[in-house]
């Protein structure tokens, strides 16, 4: 993953993904710049939120980002998102918005499926009561799996004799049919191990005896791979979501599942700014006037509305999720920060006294070398300095609080 982490909102319509990408983009007047050059229109920055790099040296006082920002020691780091709208049952075949979408979808690296949880929502987004939302996540896995699927078997006859007129191995085939979702070899091995997995078994079948079965079972491990998703079981405000949540996590006991209200999200976010109340994005912590008198005095109906927000939500659910949507996400895909700097005595860059000025998520295991490159582009590197001047090789690896803080020393231009 050489370029910036791209995660996608997925789901049908009406389950909640606009007001979850809203409330992940809107970091009001906390933030800055983002780093992407360009931002089409369906995409957007979200903020991840982190411990940073200055708390644990006591300089969050001297600590501004170059991009996004840094509140008392959190870190929040411009994340670039992915509008995937007017997904529909039927998308594969064309219905909806359908392939276009489910194009966009390749250049994804992680999902984040916005399940409606009150059941008041249909498969197609209709207002109805009582609906089953389990059909949703099963429906949206099959949409994708179709797809690729489809792209994958529309030549397989062709795919199959090039396999065997070349003499290549089943991982070189899948490569060649599955880069345009941005597969290297690397990926399509792990999906391979995936399969092993999923299906106990220790090796492949030769390619020219797959039957359509066989080809499913490898598309959903190649699906487990390239699209790791988070489960964002949304409007858990409403009094019928729990039974459908107890239902979920039922059936689905490994995969990466947040409850979430992202309507009570932006709603918090929208009185903190009108100045009612203080909100800590992430926590069950509202403070109103009673609690700190600067703050605007709320009429009834609106404190009324506060405190039933503090029971069905956040003393329920200990937050409205959102924060940690996008958290799981970025744990799926196993990333972890990194701060280059140029004084490792100092932290700071080439000038000032601010502080870990840059951040970058690199997946964990990362070369340091890798980094480096994937920051600078094609440099030669002299020396690579840790913390406390420790000497790192290219070859070390990055890890969570480790390798995370480094200084390049390069071959100079002139
Ligand atoms: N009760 C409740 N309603 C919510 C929540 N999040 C969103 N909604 C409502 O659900 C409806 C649909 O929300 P959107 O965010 O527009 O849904 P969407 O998935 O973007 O819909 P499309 O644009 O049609 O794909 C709106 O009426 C929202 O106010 C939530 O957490 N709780």
């Amino acid at each position: 993953m050489p370029r910036e982490p791209l995660i996608a909102i997925v789901g049908k319509p009406s389950s909640g993904k606009s007001t979850t990408l809203n409330s992940l983009t809107d970091a009001g007047a906390k933030v800055g710049a983002f780093p992407f050059t360009t931002i089409e229109p369906n995409k957007a920055t979200g903020y991840l939120q982190l411990p940073c790099a200055c708390s644990r040296f006591g300089k969050e006082d001297l600590c501004k980002p170059n991009y996004g920002a840094c509140k008392k020691g959190t870190r929040f780091v411009p994340i670039m998102l992915l509008d995937v709208a007017g997904l529909v049952p039927g998308a594969h075949e064309g219905r909806g918005l359908g392939n276009k979408f489910l194009f966009d979808l390749s250049t994804a690296d992680a999902l984040i499926h916005v399940v409606d949880v009150s059941g008041t929502t249909d498969s197609n987004g209709k207002a109805t009561r009582g609906y089953d939302p389990l059909n949703d996540i099963d429906w949206l896995q099959e949409e994708i799996r179709q797809w690729v699927q489809g792209n994958l078997t529309k030549n397989w006859g062709s795919v199959v004799r090039r396999h065997t007129s070349t003499k290549s191995m089943a991982v070189e085939t899948l490569q060649r049919q599955f880069s345009g979702y941005g597969a290297n070899m690397n990926m399509v091995q792990l999906a391979i191990n995936q399969y092993y997995k999923d299906y106990q078994c220790t090796n492949l079948p030769p390619l020219e005896t797959w039957d359509n079965e066989m080809i499913t079972k490898i598309v959903k491990s190649f699906l487990k791979i390239k699209f790791p998703t988070v489960l964002a079981l949304n409007k858990i405000d409403h009094p019928d979501a729990d039974k459908n949540i107890s239902k979920i996590v039922l059936k689905y006991p490994n995969d990466k599942i947040i409850l979430s209200s992202a309507i009570t999200e932006v709603f918090l976010r929208k009185l903190a700014k009108q100045g009612y109340v203080q909100y800590e994005e992430g926590t069950e912590f509202v403070d109103t006037h009673e609690d700190i008198d600067t703050l605007k005095v709320m009429d009834e109906k609106l404190s009324q509305r506060v405190e039933k927000i503090r029971d069905l939500v956040l003393y329920r659910f200990g937050s409205t999720g959102v924060v940690q949507v996008l958290q799981a996400a970025v744990d799926i895909l196993d990333l972890v920060p990194v701060y280059p700097v140029r004084n490792m005595n100092t932290f700071t860059g080439s000038s000032g006294n601010n502080v870990f000025r840059d951040c970058v998520m690199v997946k964990r295991g990362t070369q340091v070398g890798a980094v480096a490159r994937s920051i600078m582009g094609d440099v030669t590197i002299v020396a690579i300095e840790g913390v406390g001047g420790i000497k790192i090789s290219e070859e070390d690896v990055v890890d969570k609080g480790k390798n995370d803080i480094l200084s390049f020393k390069l071959v100079s231009n002139n």
